[in-house]
């Protein structure tokens, strides 16, 4: 019986076009701007310094920290520092109603529906909980965040390593086996399901990559009953 819901963002409950074509370049164009003004501040000071760490580049001026990000931005690559700023520099265009957060109708009907009826919804997202929560709190259907009990980000671990499913089945305090996770990546479909939990992928494109899960189209095909 799937008591708990943990869903990925991009290309699940929201597009991939969204975060590549609108959130991607904003953070591109503002982040040079964001850390110069910005470099002073605790958490972008913390931020700076996991980015030379990571980068294995202790002595990175201001100037090649940005060249280091925006190259991370490039390669979509899912950096916790990275993903830390970004959401930091996104508050300001949500804001600002530059952009709304992308969430497909069929995923806002079912997580509403789910959780009038008692299901414990969470969101697990390489972006960060700063991210999460501005994306559902300024999303084109308004403010989700009441629907969500949680937000886990790459802090709890990387999204295609099993670890990290065993700690937030351990977060949740419940059993694997009530809880469902929601993606369109396969090889984080497959680390959740190592963990024990129950596993679905969206496929919303043609072509994507399928691998053991069963396969929907969109949440309208979920039956959480058949679990
Ligand atoms: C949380 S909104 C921004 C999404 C993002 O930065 C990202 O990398 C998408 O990762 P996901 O794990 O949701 O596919
Ligand atoms: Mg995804």
């Amino acid at each position: 019986m799937i008591r708990a819901v943990v869903t990925d963002i991009e290309g699940t409950t929201g597009s991939i076009r969204f975060v590549h074509e609108v959130l991607f370049p904003y953070a591109k164009r503002h982040l040079a701007d964001f850390l110069r003004q910005r470099q002073e501040d605790v958490e972008v000071v913390r931020q700076i310094a996991a980015t030379r760490q990571l980068a294995q580049e202790p002595e990175a001026d201001l100037a090649r920290v940005i060249e280091i990000l925006e190259g991370w931005i490039a390669e979509d690559r899912k950096a916790t520092p990275l993903k830390a700023l970004q959401g930091m520099v996104w508050a300001k265009g949500y804001r600002n109603g530059d952009f709304t957060g992308h969430v497909y109708p069929d995923a806002f009907d079912a997580l509403a529906r789910w959780h009038a009826q008692g299901i414990a919804l969470y969101v697990f997202s390489s972006g960060s909980v700063q991210a999460q929560q501005l994306l559902f709190g300024h999303s084109d259907m308004g403010n989700l965040t009441p629907l969500f009990e949680g937000y886990f980000d790459t802090t709890i671990g990387p999204k295609k390593e099993t670890a990290s499913y065993r700690c937030i089945v351990e977060a949740l305090r419940r059993d694997a086996a009530e809880v469902l996770f929601l993606s369109d990546v396969v090889e984080e479909l497959d680390a959740a399901k190592a963990a024990g939990l129950h596993t679905l992928q969206l496929v919303r494109e043609p072509g994507m990559t399928t691998g053991v899960h069963p396969v929907v189209a969109s949440f309208e095909e979920i039956d959480l009953e058949r679990f």
